[in-house]
């Protein structure tokens, strides 16, 4: 006799309101076969005397049953398409726009996952976390039925990403906000230190599977301002994919160049901006079997949205009151919007949060539209910012953000490069060492508290997209006060003589500012 654990749900049951079918579904359960149970034909459960022969993916490939899909499946149809609309395409096709031209959104089949009611998903994705069971410790894969339910466990390339700390800021927010319940999602701290990682295993699984396919895909390119080129050829080196990227000459930070080189991808350094490269990529994807992994692509966003999942399942499935983003090129709000909007419409949660864009005044398409009141969207260059991954000034998903904020009675604020590199250095001062695209959120946080918008007590989520060791030029260059007009929190290392007297002099001076008063 032998007793495996059951890594997923095995038996098909209708919808029930309580939470006592999850016992019936042998979820998570004990799994005794015997030897006349046993199938002979496929390799034996994993034991500890086997263990060592065989890896995770064989394990869970044992333990895969035939009913563990459900027949959930998705499909690409047009972004926020009429009721009328017949136009859709199988996500084994190769496909970036609808017919129209407009973006495209990857649908579920949302009455399949209603079968199955708030508390069952709940409990499977809770049972998930912490563990190594292939695919299923990435945060990601680990809502695996919500992101891409028909691709093969075998052919997912993931870095066990996801699972990021969601972190209690409460000296920041006591000391800076006033406030007693703010939390700082960290994305960034996260496989190749941004939330890109969500999107792009994801993205890399799907070419994987398409390679397998043989559909012609040869390589897979992006345009970047450097954190999804960095996760591109992270996710593509480690399934030996090709993987080819454009960056805005001189428009990146030194730690974002130098992971694609590191990874192997082909580095192309372009004398444009972002905005730039990604019309070039896109004209180049349209030509050459390179499979475009911006998050023009729906793809990236179905991983994205775990991040909002996640949130509320760290909250024990509580909905806090506002969720801030750093806004760029505008997926990521939408993928946040999707992610708590599945678990209202699943039945997980009965609301969802109020979402808030911050932008880099130098780069604010976005809040301009919004204080134009939705009426006019104009393009524009965006001017240099130490926000550099959000320098974009034609947001491939403006659509996407306008309906994400609309439908979560949303707000836009942005932040000047003053504010913005001292809400980083502020936080940065209580612990954190968070990158300044945080800092733009953290300074929408803090108009929003001025102005009254979100009250103390309000349960509020900044979400950190980036780490902050991407970018440490920026904070020298503030901290040592090399930015003219800036570093009102300068905390610059002291040079100081190789003598007791001295070193004695400078721990008085600093120990009686410390002093209470
Ligand atoms: C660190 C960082 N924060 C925020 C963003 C903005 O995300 P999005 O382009 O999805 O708006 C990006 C990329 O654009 C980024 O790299
Ligand atoms: N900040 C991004 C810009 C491109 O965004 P994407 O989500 O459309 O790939 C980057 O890191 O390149």
């Amino acid at each position: 006799m032998l007793s495996v654990l059951n890594p997923s749900f095995s038996a098909f049951a209708p919808k029930t309101t309580s939470t006592d079918h999850i016992k019936n579904r042998n979820f998570p359960t004990i799994v005794t076969c015997t030897s006349s149970t046993f199938d002979h034909s496929s390799p034996p459960p994993i034991t500890s005397t086997n263990r060592n022969h065989g890896n995770i993916k064989d394990e869970a490939r044992r333990h895969r049953s035939s009913s563990d899909n459900h027949n959930f499946t998705a499909k690409y149809v047009p972004f926020n398409a009429g009721l009328d609309s017949t136009e859709s395409y199988s996500l084994d096709e190769i496909v970036y726009r609808s017919r129209s031209g407009g973006l495209l959104d990857v649908q579920h089949d949302m009455e399949a996952l209603k079968k199955f009611d708030g508390a069952y998903w709940k409990a499977l994705f809770d049972s998930r976390v912490g563990k190594t069971t292939w695919p299923y410790g990435s945060g990601v894969w680990s809502k695996k039925e919500w992101v891409l339910p028909e691709i093969d466990s075998d052919d997912i390339v993931s870095a066990f990403e996801g699972n990021s700390n969601l972190f209690w800021a409460e000296r920041y927010g006591k000391q800076f906000v006033g406030m007693n319940d703010l939390w700082v999602k960290h994305c960034g701290i996260s496989h190749t230190g941004s939330f890109k990682d969500l999107g792009m295993t994801v993205l890399v699984s799907q070419v994987n599977r398409l390679r397998k396919l043989n559909r012609p895909v040869v390589g897979v390119g992006c345009a970047s301002t450097g954190d999804t080129s960095a996760a591109l050829s992270a996710y593509c080196a480690s399934a030996g994919i090709p993987s080819i990227v454009f960056l805005p000459a001189n428009k990146i930070s030194t730690a974002q160049l130098v992971q694609p080189i590191a990874n192997g991808s082909l580095v192309l350094s372009i004398d444009t901006d972002f905005d730039g490269c990604m019309k070039l990529i896109r004209e180049i994807t349209s030509e050459l079997p390179i499979y475009l992994a911006n998050s023009l692509n729906s793809l990236r966003l179905e991983g994205q949205k775990t991040a909002a999942i996640e949130i509320l399942q760290q909250f024990d499935w509580e909905v806090p009151d506002w969720v801030i983003i750093p806004g760029g090129n505008l997926g990521n709000i939408y993928a946040f919007y999707k992610g708590f909007k599945m678990c209202k419409d699943l039945g997980l949660v009965d609301r969802i949060p109020r979402l808030v864009c911050a932008q880099a005044a130098n780069a604010n398409p976005l809040y301009l539209y919004y204080k134009s009141g939705w009426k006019e969207f104009k393009a524009i260059t965006a001017s240099s910012t130490y926000a550099s991954a959000i320098q974009i000034g034609d947001p491939v998903s403006i659509d996407r953000a306008v309906f994400a904020l609309q439908n979560s009675d949303g707000i836009v604020e942005e932040a000047t490069e003053e504010e913005l590199m001292d809400a980083m250095a502020q936080a940065d001062s209580t612990g954190m060492f968070v990158c300044p695209h945080t800092g733009v959120a953290l300074t929408a946080l803090i108009k929003l508290r001025n102005s009254g918008v979100i009250g103390p007590n309000e349960r509020t989520v900044v979400v950190s997209t980036a780490h902050g060791l991407k970018f440490t030029q920026s904070k020298t260059d503030y901290h040592s006060g090399d930015i003219p007009g800036m570093g009102r929190f300068a905390n610059p290392p002291v040079s100081v003589k190789a003598d007791f007297g001295s070193v004695m002099d400078e721990l008085k001076d600093f120990l009686l500012s410390k002093a209470p008063k």
